[in-house]
């Protein structure tokens, strides 16, 4: 997917932060074709970028980058009094610069020509529902005209043609790159996630967003940022320390509520009116009646703009909410209520997010990402509204990420479901038994949940053993389509089990 090279010269490249005037004609004119933070990936004639991550010092493959090809590196300096050294070594250039990290989204957005200002990008940050706002922004770009692309959890790329990503929010080289790649092929709309942890680690802090959108905040990845008054800033800053553009706030969540004073140009989204005060001067857009069907949701609500209704085929209360985002922001853009309420009933579920599998005499599943304890409420809640039978939840908490959220999960399991199973998500390097244990010990009566560490058994026994009314929430896994291991990952899809036990191919 990714656009053919972009040629630039090393003194175009670095001359707004290093004097390059005074290097060597032939390094000011060295032309790179290609530029990349990983030696692994390194081909020839590209520029290596040895930053110093989490885990290793990136400057300890530059040996390893120029035997692949490299023909300059740019490396983190050792301190102030080194930034713009060069060095010559086997015919290659090293240029050190320091606080490499904080600048990489700017060096790397000028290599790629600035693709933030040759489409409309928008932003979206949040515990839940980064990908559904996301994708459902680019679904409603579409359908009005515009030819749209994401990068999220579920990949980068237009938006039916989406390319696995490691990450939710790609590194500072790989954004501006997929950028470009997207323009490329015609895109004039972005909508991408911001995770706290792409935030911090200043992943887009060059970029300049159209408008940027707040969804909620609750319990998640502490176990990076240790608190949650760090993970409140690490979001924050999208809106004071970027080019955020239109800030769009979920003032229904206290934290969005109390960032609408630092933010005098943000648009509130409520569902409740009464939440802004009678004071409040800014723009706003909020929900006076909904209807909800297993079928989807049938929204009124007024603005700033005036007011409107629609109907859109996604489940469950916080899909309102996400919803409502995505319109206030297409609204705040300048797009006509009319256009946008005329082709919301063609908005479509994201996978593998509250996506609902039904067969006449089977019970219905609904396979959902939901894996902080917000989420698996909020989808449990979803469900209970429509259940006429046993709501059952079945799911297992990630290996190697918050250990605190295990027992709060069961607990809401316990509190909100009538049959619990609990089985494996991806372990990762815990031990499936130490993850199950954890979750246990958030259980009144533990001996009523079963354990059954393997999915697919776990899956099928709830639908061998469910009424034809009941619900069965698979939680925690969503879209994806593998499983990861201690030794290795394994393809395995929630959504595939599903199809197979109702007689489907995947
Ligand atoms: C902790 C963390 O965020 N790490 C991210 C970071 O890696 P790092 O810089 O720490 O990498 P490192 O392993 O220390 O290596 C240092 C440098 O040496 C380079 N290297 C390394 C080995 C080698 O042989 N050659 C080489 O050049 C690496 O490319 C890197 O530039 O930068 C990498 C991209 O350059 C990311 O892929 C990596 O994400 C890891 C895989 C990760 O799991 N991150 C999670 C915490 C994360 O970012 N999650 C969020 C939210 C997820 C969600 O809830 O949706 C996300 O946005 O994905
Ligand atoms: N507005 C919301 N409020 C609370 N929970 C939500 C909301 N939207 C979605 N969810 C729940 O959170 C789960 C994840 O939704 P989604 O993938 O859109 O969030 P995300 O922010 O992209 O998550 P991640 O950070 O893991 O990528 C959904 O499957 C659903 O259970
Ligand atoms: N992509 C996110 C969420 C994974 C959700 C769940 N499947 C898990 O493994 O915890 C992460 O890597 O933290
Ligand atoms: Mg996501």
């Amino acid at each position: 997917m990714l656009s053919p090279s972009q040629s630039i010269t090393l003194g175009s490249l670095l001359s707004p932060w290093m004097a390059t005037s005074d290097w060597q004609e032939k390094w000011r004119e060295h032309s790179v074709e290609n530029m990349t933070i990983d030696s692994r990936q390194i081909e020839a004639d590209d520029l290596f970028v040895a930053v110093n991550g989490h885990a290793v010092d990136g400057r300890g493959f530059i040996p390893a980058a120029i035997h692949a090809g490299a023909t300059a590196v740019l490396a983190e300096a050792e301190n102030i009094a080194k930034h713009g050294d060069i060095v010559e070594q086997d015919g290659i250039v090293i240029i050190y610069f320091k606080q490499l990290n904080q600048y990489l989204s700017a060096i790397a957005n000028r290599f790629y020509a600035q693709p933030d200002t040759r489409l409309k990008l928008l932003a979206v940050t949040g515990t839940n529902g980064k990908t559904t706002i996301s994708q459902l922004l680019a679904q409603w770009a579409n359908l009005i005209g515009y030819n749209a692309g994401v990068m999220g959890t579920t990949g980068n790329g237009l938006l039916n043609s989406l390319i696995p990503a490691v990450n939710t929010t790609g590194n500072a080289i790989e954004i501006p790159h997929v950028l470009h790649a997207l323009v490329d092929q015609g895109a004039d709309f972005a909508a991408m996630e911001i995770s706290s942890h792409g935030l911090v680690q200043g992943r887009v802090k060059a970029l300049q967003f159209v408008a940027s959108i707040f969804t909620n905040l609750s319990r998640d990845h502490l176990d990076y940022h240790g608190d949650m008054a760090n993970y409140a800033d690490a979001k924050k800053c999208l809106f004071t320390e970027h080019q955020a553009g239109i800030p769009v706030i979920n003032a229904d969540d206290d934290i969005g509520l109390s960032w609408l004073a630092d933010l005098p140009n943000a648009v509130a989204v409520v569902t409740d009116k009464a939440r802004l005060g009678e004071g409040y001067q800014g723009q706003a857009l909020w929900l006076t009646d909904v209807a909800y069907s297993t079928q989807g949701v049938n929204i009124i609500f007024d603005s700033s703009w005036g007011a409107g209704q629609f109907t859109a085929p996604l489940v469950g209360s916080f899909n309102v909410s996400n919803l409502l985002l995505a319109l206030a922001t297409l609204l705040a853009l300048g797009h006509s209520i009319d256009k946008l309420t005329a082709v919301a009933p063609r908005l479509t579920a994201v996978i593998g997010r509250m996506e609902v599998f039904q067969r006449s005499d089977k019970p219905m599943v609904v396979v959902d990402y939901a894996h902080t304890p917000d989420a698996l409420e909020k989808a449990l809640q979803a469900l209970r509204v429509h259940c006429q039978g046993k709501l059952w939840c079945i799911f297992g908490c990630g290996g190697d990420r918050d250990t605190g959220k295990r027992p709060m999960m069961a607990e809401i399991s316990e509190r909100l479901a009538d049959q619990i199973i609990i089985t494996d998500d991806n372990p990762r390097t815990e031990a499936p038994a130490a993850i199950v244990s954890d979750m246990l010990q958030g259980l009144v009566l533990p001996q009523q949940a079963q354990v059954i560490h393997d999915r697919k058994l776990a899956c099928t026994y709830a639908i061998e053993h469910a009424q034809a009314n009941d619900i069965i929430l698979l939680a925690g896994k969503g879209h994806e389509d593998y499983q990861v291991l201690a030794d290795r990952t394994i393809h395995y899809s929630d959504r595939e089990t599903v199809q197979a036990l109702f007689g489907e191919t995947a």
